[in-house]
């Protein structure tokens, strides 16, 4: 099977599960030349792996590991850039195969949720990818990759949050393996994974990673920078990169007798590796244009090498060969010819379980918030206490109710680091080919609601009753309704905004600001018929706030009347109304000010509605265009 790198989507190749056995994987001159840019920085490399085969890529940084990787890995190219190549897989896969079923890129910084276990995560990613026979085989399987990858000790502990220690830094990167290994790939990429860590961590997930790819049968391929001598030596085959180029390709044991057979003495009892890394390193040579030269000579060596000709006759054999062959459907382990993949449904069910474990044992996602929130609500209780319905009431039951609303909505920023953490696994699995944006957003917005109604009640419980206001149940309940609607909003435009810049502080500093804006528009600090008509027509009819204030100020005033200071000579009401000539303020003449009339209460929940639905659209929009 052969395809060319440009066209990713048409990359059939082989389904998981070892349905039929991959035998072995080979590229052909891939090379990636950037827009304006006339060298390549990855000029044509060639290279071939047999099934059990760990590769290692090594090169000074800048080199052009990451991206061969990529490349490899058909990871989107940057804009306007031009990329050739093929890479053959054998035996060929069925037709249809999308290349990210058999295939996955492990990141240097692999996206992993900080509050499951280490048996959670390998769980929840075999739910989502899906091909298992049984729950027994599924359950089977995770407890064979926690001992393969020497997790067993670590089974039930988190992977680690921000207030919660878990996992070193070495065994997340085996349990960052592990999880992608358990959706079936057979071909593994991984960008550096030894970096950070020290040469007995380093040492321990090559060797993980080794004594798997044996026994499955998958082939490695790991980019790597200054490996100690015995992390080196567990690699079968090494490919040698400077400046884009290749200087060797071809078993590990055998790279010092070719530097010898081209006459370069190695020394005896260095790391070899450190070695090769100095020899093809130009950055502290005195004379670069000199060690540049040299390089470009040795590269051409290589090329013409019996080596490098040998690799390119058996690359050019395998490509040209397998041009135009079809591919041949194996019956899988349990009998079926097709892997079953979940259904929306299925992989959204699980996403909600995910997110419901990690909701109730990540105080960030939600306990931080619900913590935060009663205190205000205590707070605000007891500054606004117990508001008589006098006249003097008026003006802080309206801070009250503007002070409430906006800021319950400003604290929703509280949200953007869980969920860019949710963001952060998204962009993994979903190039992984595991789900899509309608699960993320669908998923997402089921868990979050129980949460954000409760919050609205709790508030609700606490505040509205210690500063009294209108105090009757259906006064209570349309109150916590209109916060509730306000927390789905701005939840929305936390998750909309994040999408679109997944940067914590930039993604904060939307959101903060978003919110501001939201603020001075919603008719509290200008009442709508002063405020001018840009902010009017552009912004004030779809800012979420203008709702919930204008209709919990009706809930407070519409129905509610109020007294007004006796003096000795009569009262003197500031809001005269119809009932003056008893002392008293109607609550309307209130909303009279802001030009609040009742009745439709039905339209403006419509709205909010259209609001909230608004800004998850919006979110999905950008999430499925993400790459
Ligand atoms: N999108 C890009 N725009 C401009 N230059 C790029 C781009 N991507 C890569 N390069 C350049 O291409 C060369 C190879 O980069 P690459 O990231 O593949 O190297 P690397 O060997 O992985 O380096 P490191 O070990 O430091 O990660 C570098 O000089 C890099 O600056």
């Amino acid at each position: 099977m052969m395809a060319q790198t440009k066209d990713p989507e048409s990359f059939p190749v082989l389904s998981s599960f070892h349905s039929s056995p991959l035998q072995s994987l080979t590229f052909s001159s891939l090379s990636l030349t950037l827009p304006n840019l006339s060298t390549p920085i990855l000029s044509p490399t060639h290279g071939h792996l047999a099934a059990g085969e760990i590769l290692a890529i090594l090169g000074p940084s800048g080199s052009g590991k990451t991206t061969l990787l990529n490349l490899l890995a058909q990871r989107p190219i940057p804009k306007s850039s031009v990329s050739t190549g093929s890479i053959t897989l054998l035996p060929p896969p069925p037709n249809n195969t999308p290349y990210n079923a058999v295939s996955r890129l492990v990141e240097q910084e692999d996206a992993l949720l900080g509050s499951l276990t280490v048996r959670e995560t390998l769980h929840f990613s075999a739910r989502l990818a899906g091909g298992f026979a049984s729950k027994k085989q599924r359950s089977e399987r995770v407890e064979h990759l926690i001992d393969a990858f020497g997790l067993r000790n670590q089974a039930d502990t988190i992977v680690g949050t921000p207030v919660r220690r878990g996992l070193s830094g070495g065994q997340k990167r085996r349990l960052g393996v592990a999880s992608q290994l358990i959706t079936g790939p057979q071909v593994l990429f991984l960008d550096e994974p030894t970096s950070g860590l020290d040469a007995v961590a380093g040492w321990e997930v090559v060797n993980y990673l080794r004594k798997v790819a044996r026994q499955e049968k998958l082939i490695v391929i790991a980019s790597i920078h200054q490996p100690s001598s015995a992390t080196f030596e567990l690699f079968d085959k090494l490919l040698l990169m400077s400046r884009g180029k290749t200087h060797y390709f071809g078993p590990v044991d055998e790279v010092r007798r070719h530097y010898q057979e081209l006459g370069v003495e190695v020394p005896l009892h260095v790391n070899t590796a450190e070695w090769l890394l100095g020899m093809v390193s130009t950055d502290f040579a005195e004379d670069k244009a000199a060690a540049e030269q040299r390089l470009e000579e040795e590269s051409r060596i290589w090329e013409g090498s019996e080596r490098g000709t040998r690799l390119k006759g058996l690359v050019d054999g395998i490509t040209n060969g397998e041009k135009g062959k079809g591919g041949e459907k194996r019956p899988f382990e349990d009998g079926e010819t097709e892997k079953k993949t979940p259904g929306v449904a299925s992989v959204t069910m699980t996403l909600v379980h995910r997110s419901f474990v990690k909701s109730y044992r990540d105080v960030v996602v939600y306990g931080i918030r619900l913590a935060m929130y009663t205190g205000l609500a205590v707070m605000m209780g007891t500054v606004w206490l117990r508001l008589q319905p006098t006249q003097e009431s008026i003006i802080p039951f309206t801070n009250s109710i503007f002070y409430g609303s906006a800021f319950l909505s400003f604290m929703a920023v509280a949200y953007c680091p869980a969920y860019l953490e949710d963001y952060m696994q998204f962009i993994k699995e979903k190039r992984n080919g595991l789900y899509g944006a309608t699960e993320m957003i669908v998923s997402n917005f089921l868990i979050g609601t129980p949460y954000l109604f409760i919050f609205s009640v709790v508030f609700s419980s606490i505040c509205y009753w210690l500063s009294n206001f209108q105090p009757t149940a259906r006064a209570f309940f349309t109150w916590v309704f209109w916060l509730f609607l306000d927390l789905l909003a701005a939840e929305g435009l936390v998750v909309f905004m994040s999408s679109l810049v997944p940067s914590f502080v930039i993604s904060l500093a939307l959101v903060a600001f978003g919110n501001g804006l939201w603020m001075s528009l919603n008719g509290f600090m200008v009442p709508p018929d002063t405020l001018n008509v840009f902010y009017k027509y552009v912004f004030h009819y779809w800012d979420y706030q203008k709702y919930v204030f204008e209709n919990m100020m009706i809930n407070e005033f519409s129905e509610r009347v109020y007294s007004c200071p006796t003096t000795e000579t009569g009262c003197r009401c500031m809001w005269e109304t119809d009932l003056a000539d008893q002392c008293l303020i109607r609550g309307q003449g209130v909303l009279d000010q802001y030009g609040y009339k009742q009745g439709h209460m039905g339209r403006d929940v419509g709205i909010m509605v259209a609001i909230i639905l608004g800004y998850r659209i919006a979110a999905w929009i950008v999430l499925m265009l993400k790459k």
